[in-house]
């Protein structure tokens, strides 16, 4: 695998279960959500500063302006002294309505995982603002999970914290296991489950209470294609009752078959946001363009309708700066 290929870590291929399918119209509510110029930045201790820090120095920030081979090599990170700061996502704003099932797609490393996070509130803001009406269901549920204790008991666990009582919970128990497809690995603990057990097991428990904002982070590519129509069913469910769903995944396939709306994001920007179609061909284009030239495949007809302004015209280009190369 090339540094590109590793890079490009995305599905772009049409699963037959998504062929000819697309999230079905719902009504579109009031805001349920509003991000207005949100900044996340992650602070990481070099292993030189924790070595430091463990000999009982004094480990300072130092504001140390790095030479332009520095920041171009760390593209997004800034080196202050011992400790690095990762700015992750950089002044991202939008609001979400009820009803809307939002794909959030990026290339690696595009910082889709620590919006998703800070919309849940497990990120604190560095700067800007997340205001949720409702709670979002990956908030309760991770929060809650314990690797050390079998599924069995991460569902009780979870099932609690979003609200339901323990009667409900057991009630839904056969329910939740059937829809994570694990099995008997329910009686083991979390911390033996695949990373895609995990996240087939936390989406199942987040979206049994019925939440107002569901979030799904890469849980719809580790299942089968039974897993996906009874993700996609689930996520109309939430949508049906005026929930709102958050979809990160790599298959855009997915986004497309599950979303009525996607958010591009790209080194912590927000580079395009509308409807599903539009932004799904930019996308899908800018990941050919970024393939060696052998390996592109053909492009989509009608695309370039879409990407120059055509469609329905709703998308929204996001800023001139942080944009991908040919965009
Ligand atoms: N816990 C962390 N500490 C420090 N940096 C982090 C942490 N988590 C993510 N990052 C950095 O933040 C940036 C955004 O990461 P994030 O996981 O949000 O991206 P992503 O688009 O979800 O990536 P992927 O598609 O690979 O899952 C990356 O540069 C990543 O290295």
């Amino acid at each position: 695998m090339t540094e590109a290929d590793a890079h490009m870590d995305f599905d772009l291929e049409l699963e037959p279960e998504d062929l000819e399918e697309t999230a079905p119209e719902t009504p579109i509510g009031d805001p349920c959500l509003v991000v207005d110029d949100l900044h996340v930045v992650y602070r990481v201790v070099g292993s030189r500063a924790r070595k430091e820090a463990a000999k009982g120095a004094e480990v300072r920030e130092a504001q140390i302006k790095p030479s332009f081979l520095k920041r171009l090599v760390s593209a997004g990170r800034q080196h202050t002294g011992g400790v690095s700061e990762v700015h992750a996502v950089r002044g991202i704003s939008f609001t979400v309505r009820h009803g809307e099932s939002v794909g959030i797609v990026g290339v690696n490393g595009s910082g889709k995982s620590t919006l998703l996070r800070a919309i849940a509130g497990l990120m604190p803001p560095a700067s800007g603002s997340v205001h949720v009406s409702g709670e979002p269901s990956l908030l309760g549920v991770n929060a809650a999970l314990m690797p050390q204790l079998s599924g069995e008991q991460n569902i009780m666990i979870g099932g609690l914290a979003l609200g339901l009582t323990p009667k409900q919970v057991e009630e839904r128990f056969d329910e939740v296991v059937e829809f994570a497809g694990i099995g008997d690995f329910v009686y083991l603990p979390m911390k033996t489950y695949s990373s895609g057990m995990a996240a087939r097991l936390r989406f199942a428990i987040s979206s049994a209470a019925s939440p107002e904002i569901l979030m799904i982070d890469e849980a719809l590519a580790t299942g089968d294609a039974a897993f996906k129509a009874r993700s996609k069913a689930r996520i109309e469910e939430v949508r049906q009752n005026a929930g709102t769903v958050f979809l990160v995944s790599h298959s855009i396939s997915t986004v497309e078959a599950m979303c009525t709306r996607v958010l591009w994001v790209h080194q912590g920007k927000l580079v395009m946001d509308g409807p599903t179609h539009e932004v799904a061909e930019s996308y899908k284009e800018y990941i050919r363009d970024q393939r060696p030239p052998g390996r592109r495949g053909p492009r989509a007809g009608g695309r370039a309708g879409a990407r120059n302004g055509g469609g329905k015209g709703n998308a929204r280009k996001v800023g001139a700066q942080g944009q991908p190369a040919g965009s």
